[in-house]
């Protein structure tokens, strides 16, 4: 037995969900660019979970039935509230609100497949109700209700803003969930599916996703580069600054991908509106850094930004405080993380690989008193 660092090219389930095949991502066929185009964050979540795209009155009935089911139990928000408010990440909050929230549902361990469909629907249309009212908590407001009228991306902005969003601000929004929402077998994802196929309950799988996705070296990495960017602060001292980081030895957030080697096909989504929504808010410079940067990782370590590098400078410009970026890609991810959930679920076997021992050989136990 040979154990493969990080489980590089390991190939651990079958999955119909989504697919990288030639740097292409796909959903359930799609490719990924067609939906960022021309579909909303509703419509991607129906195909995740349903094999096809909806027609009209689908999509209506499921977006009717996501909003009626945005509302968070009042228990929730009072737990959140006790929380100690100006150092708690919000995604440790995100990840405790869904633990918490298995506890109010009493269907929590009904592993029926309809219940865990209507948990994972529960489930989505709660996080960002959680996401924003715990913003708006923390800064000593209370929680804005969602509107039913609303789509999803429209909805968690007024939530946060307690204002209706334009529709430049929703459009950018909505594409950027899509682009999020889902990429096979990543860290998270695994996780979610590890956790389930134990046949534990589906709050533990999306908790425990929470979790993995919460670390700088996936989803957490689109904070770090919103950090990397003002520190730079200028054009002018991206050089300098990653001249240290290259002599440092030292990563730079947003570059690199297990997966893709050369180039990650959200990117260029996200750079275009990097560029449209920097300029926006009167922040070009923010964007023309982002290139530059961009430029020397190419030149220099041969590395391309992943989908979290021009994701910070769009979130930014929508106004989103800098450590709500990792619980949006959580909010996009749990459709993804559902799918899988609801898949493993569906044909479930035990994930348990095995480990190569390289510890000590055999040894002779000594009583405590000669050691
Ligand atoms: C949604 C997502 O999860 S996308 C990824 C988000 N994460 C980040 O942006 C964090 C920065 N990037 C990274 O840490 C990595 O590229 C990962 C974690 C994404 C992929 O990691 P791996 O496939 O394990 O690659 P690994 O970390 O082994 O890197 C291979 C080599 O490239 C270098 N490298 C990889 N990424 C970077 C980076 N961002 N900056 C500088 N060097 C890098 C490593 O130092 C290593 O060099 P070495 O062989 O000289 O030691
Ligand atoms: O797939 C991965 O390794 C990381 C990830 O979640 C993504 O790129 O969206």
């Amino acid at each position: 037995m040979t154990a493969t660092k990080g489980l590089e090219g390991v190939v651990a389930t079958t999955s119909t969900i989504s697919s990288i095949i030639d740097s292409v991502l796909r959903y359930k066929g799609y490719n990924v660019d067609d939906l960022a185009k021309q579909s909303s964050f509703e419509e991607v979540v129906y195909l995740l979970w349903h094999d096809k795209l909806p027609c009209q009155n689908e999509l209506d009935a499921f977006k009717k039935e996501l909003a009626e089911n945005a509302e968070v139990p009042d228990e929730v928000f009072r737990q959140l509230k006790a929380f100690p408010l100006n150092n708690t990440h919000p995604m440790a909050v995100l990840r405790t609100a869904v633990s918490t929230l298995g506890v109010y549902d009493s269907e929590a361990d009904d592993m029926n497949e309809e219940a865990n469909k209507a948990k994972a629907l529960r489930i989505q249309a709660k996080l960002p109700t959680i996401a924003a009212g715990f913003a708006r908590i923390r800064a000593g407001k209370e929680p804005v209700a969602p509107r039913k009228d609303l789509s999803f991306a429209a909805n968690f902005l007024y939530m946060l803003n307690d204002r209706v969003p334009d529709e430049i601000e929703v459009r950018a929004f909505n594409k950027a969930l899509i682009l999020h929402a889902d990429h096979e077998l990543n860290a998270s994802t695994f996780t979610a599916r590890v956790c389930v196929a134990t046949l534990s309950d589906i709050y533990s799988g999306i908790t425990a996703a929470i979790g993995a996705l919460k670390g700088p070296l996936h989803g957490g990495a689109n904070e770090q580069v919103m950090k990397m960017l003002k520190e730079i602060g200028s054009i002018d001292h991206v050089e300098d600054y990653l001249n240290k980081k290259f002599a440092n030895k030292e990563k730079v957030m947003g570059f690199g991908h297990r997966v893709y080697k050369n180039g990650d096909p959200r990117a260029k989504h996200l750079k275009d509106m990097s560029e449209k929504l920097t300029k926006k808010i009167g922040e070009p410079e923010l964007y023309e850094m982002c290139v530059k940067i961009e430029e020397m990782m190419r030149e220099e370590k041969g590395l391309l930004p992943n989908v979290d590098f021009y994701s910070a400078s769009v979130y930014h410009s929508l106004g989103i405080q800098h450590d709500l970026f990792t619980p949006i890609f959580a909010i996009s991810r749990a459709s993804g993380w559902l799918a899988h959930i609801l898949e493993q679920y569906s044909d479930n076997r035990l994930i348990r690989p095995r480990a190569e021992y390289v510890g000590p050989k055999e040894r002779e136990y000594t009583p405590i008193e000669n050691r």
